[in-house]
């Protein structure tokens, strides 16, 4: 029996421009072993992945120090086209798929050619020379090694989100002698359902003496699929230890170096003004994989109302149409008046703000600064950070104001970074995703809505955007929507939740309302019953 680890990583170290990133990191994998990398946001687990895989970036910014052994032979892959030649395939943080291609054509395509201009150029002379019959097949088998309900024909434009993020692993099973398969948050997007089919996927390969480096907030998975977890913090292994020998909160406890308390639901109906600020009436929204059909509701001034609901139902598409990203109809009334739909500036005037669920797409500037990036909207929108010079006759941005606008929300919203003139691209996902929010903050708006806000964060991370958002809500008195597909995060912060079902309204409760009830409604049970009747 060959008792070589597939993996050896030793005393792995890497600094961007003189800020240490990674210190010392070694640890083995052993051939179909599931190990669990967690830690908060920016803790260098990325950065991790792309060393081993050969990214440019790593090289384009001095290398790294250390040893890498591949099966006990010394590896330094100059590109990821050498990694996946050597069997280590890698499912990114950020979907890489064409979107208008089909899911076959996507999973066939080599990682390494996915570049969207080289692939214009190569395409026509690609499908020609192969056979879409073994291309379907092999697509089949891949998407069975998953165990799934995937459409092989259907164009990933037109999929939701926990059908693209199967797609993207499935292109990387279908590669041939794949030893060690890296997931860099692969649950983040799916519901609980697809994320336990995702879990017993990964188990399955493992099964077959494929190794996998799984990176994932959510802890409890790490508990139930790894066999053994890897614990970073500021770049450092804190600790290694099997799953048997832990828990999720002592996991918790020590990536963020002290005890967390949970967070309970505050409920407060009695204070809330009964006046209605936003009432929308048979909205539909047109946006692919979640479209809205017929909605209907009110938000009283001041709540923070909650929208839930399983993937692919059409919670997405609410905000996206009434903040005009996607074509809708319907009526949205804001403070009593008649918002236009299909024009995302008239949202904005009317003092509308929106945190994406898409941060890379419409969240940020991300080869901006980050003082520029928080405040790019308040000046586009509201002249604020301008100031007059000459009498007035000139504007001029407002550096130190827009620096000292920055650097308030690096210090409430603890961004890791290095100041607010780093450029957004360079920071770990989870501060890409606190720097939106602070984005939307600055606006000051009236009403804001976010859109799975702790998406790809840590648990200490978590509860710092929970209490923010709560914060506002409460010291400024904006009204908050959130749409999130945790239903307990839900419940945590909001003061009634709408869930929705097939394009529609399946029901509002306060948010006290049992868990049991908010999960009836997402598997339609009144739509059901409806129909009985
Ligand atoms: N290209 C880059 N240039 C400069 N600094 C970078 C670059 N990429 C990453 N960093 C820095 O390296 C640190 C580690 O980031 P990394 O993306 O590895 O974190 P992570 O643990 O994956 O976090 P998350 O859970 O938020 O994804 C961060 O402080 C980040 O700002």
């Amino acid at each position: 029996m060959n008792t070589t680890p597939l993996l050896e990583l030793r005393s792995i170290t890497k600094d961007f421009f003189g800020n240490q990133v990674l210190t010392d990191v070694s640890f083995n994998l052993e051939r179909g072993e599931i190990l669990g990398l967690v830690g908060e946001n920016g803790a260098g687990k990325t950065t991790l992945m792309k060393i081993i895989f050969g990214m440019g970036v790593i090289r384009e910014t001095g290398g790294y120090g250390g040893k890498i052994l591949l099966e006990g032979e010394e590896v330094s892959f100059q590109s990821p086209f050498d990694a996946l030649k050597a069997g280590i395939g890698m499912v990114h943080q950020e979907f890489s798929l064409i979107p208008g291609f089909s899911a076959t054509e996507n999973i066939l395509l080599n990682r390494e050619s996915t570049r969207y201009n080289f692939l214009v150029e190569i395409f026509n002379d690609r499908m020609r020379t192969l056979d879409r019959e073994d291309m379907q097949k092999r697509a089949l088998e891949a998407i069975r090694l998953l165990g799934i309900d995937l459409d092989e024909n259907m164009p990933v434009s037109e999929m939701p989100v926990g059908h693209k993020q199967f797609t993207e692993i499935a292109r990387e099973l279908a590669r041939k002698q794949i030893k060690l398969l890296v997931l860099d948050e692969p649950t983040a997007v799916l519901t609980e359902s697809e994320a336990e089919i995702l879990i017993s996927a990964v188990r399955n390969l493992a099964k077959r003496g494929i190794s996998v480096i799984f990176i994932s907030h959510r802890l409890d998975e790490i508990i139930a699929l790894c066999d053994k977890v890897v614990i970073l913090r500021d770049g450092e292994i804190v600790e290694e230890k099997h799953v048997t020998e832990t828990s999720v909160e002592q996991i918790a406890e020590a990536m963020v170096g002290r005890s967390l308390e949970g967070y309970a639901p505050v409920p407060r109906e009695s204070e809330l003004k009964e006046e209605a600020v936003l009432e929308v009436a048979h909205l539909w929204v047109d946006m692919p994989g979640e479209t809205v059909r017929d909605v209907s509701f009110s938000v009283r001034s001041g709540e923070i109302f909650g929208i839930g609901g399983l993937a692919g139902q059409g919670k997405l598409g609410i905000p996206n149409g009434i903040m005009g990203l996607y074509k809708a109809g319907g009526i949205v009334t804001f403070e009593g008046k008649q918002v236009l739909l299909n024009d995302p500036n008239a949202a904005l005037m009317a003092g509308m703000s929106f945190v994406s669920e898409d941060r890379r797409g419409v969240g940020l500037l991300l080869e901006e600064p980050l003082d520029w990036n928080i405040a790019f909207t308040a000046m586009q929108t509201q002249d604020r950070f301008i100031k007059p010079i000459l009498g007035g006759l000139i504007k001029w941005r407002d550096d130190k104001a827009i620096e000292e606008l920055a650097q308030e929300y690096i210090d409430s919203l603890q961004i890791r970074c290095t100041g607010p003139w780093q450029h957004a691209v360079e920071l770990s996902g989870g501060n890409q995703q606190k720097v939106c929010l602070a984005k939307a903050f600055a606006v000051k708006p009236k009403l804001l809505f976010v859109s799975e806000p702790t998406r790809g964060i840590d648990v200490g991370a978590k509860k710092l955007v929970l209490d923010t958002i709560r914060r506002y809500n409460r010291e400024n008195g904006i009204t908050v929507i959130m749409v999130s597909s945790e239903l307990e995060e839900l419940r945590s912060l909001c003061d009634r939740i709408a869930i929705v079902d097939e394009g529609r309204i399946g029901g509002i409760k306060p948010a006290t309302e049992k868990s049991t009830e908010f999960g009836l409604m997402m598997v339609g049970r009144s739509r059901r019953a409806q129909a009985e009747v």
